[in-house]
């Protein structure tokens, strides 16, 4: 069973990471750090991300596949953020 410890939205955490990206302290922020790093630094944990999403699917328990994966979406959201892709943008392909 996975364990549900917040009901933060996909859209609420976009909306949070865009404020960050535009005024968060890179000292402090994570989201802000990563942005003033920039795309191959972003692409690079995102590629990290998606490898533990799959080691964690396949020989971990749902809970921490589910960890994994709020990991790799927070950091897709994070390239989106530094590209200035916005939620619609990715919507129209889905
Ligand atoms: N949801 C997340 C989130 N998920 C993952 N992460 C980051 O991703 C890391 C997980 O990756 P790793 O396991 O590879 O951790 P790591 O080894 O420390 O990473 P490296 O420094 O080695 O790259 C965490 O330690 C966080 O730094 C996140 N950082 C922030 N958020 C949320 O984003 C919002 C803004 O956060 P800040 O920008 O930090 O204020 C808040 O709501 C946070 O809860």
């Amino acid at each position: 069973m996975v364990t549900i410890m917040s009901k933060k939205t996909f859209e609420e955490l976009f909306a949070e990471l865009q404020q960050k990206a535009a005024t968060g302290d890179p000292t402090t922020s994570r989201t802000a750090e990563l942005v003033q790093a920039g795309v191959h630094t972003i692409g690079k944990k995102v590629v990290e991300e998606a490898a533990e999403v799959w080691m964690a699917a396949e020989y971990e328990s749902d809970e921490a596949a589910a960890e994994e994966i709020s990991q790799l979406l927070y950091h897709l959201q994070v390239m989106m953020v530094a590209k200035g892709i916005s939620l619609d943008d990715v919507y129209a392909h889905l």
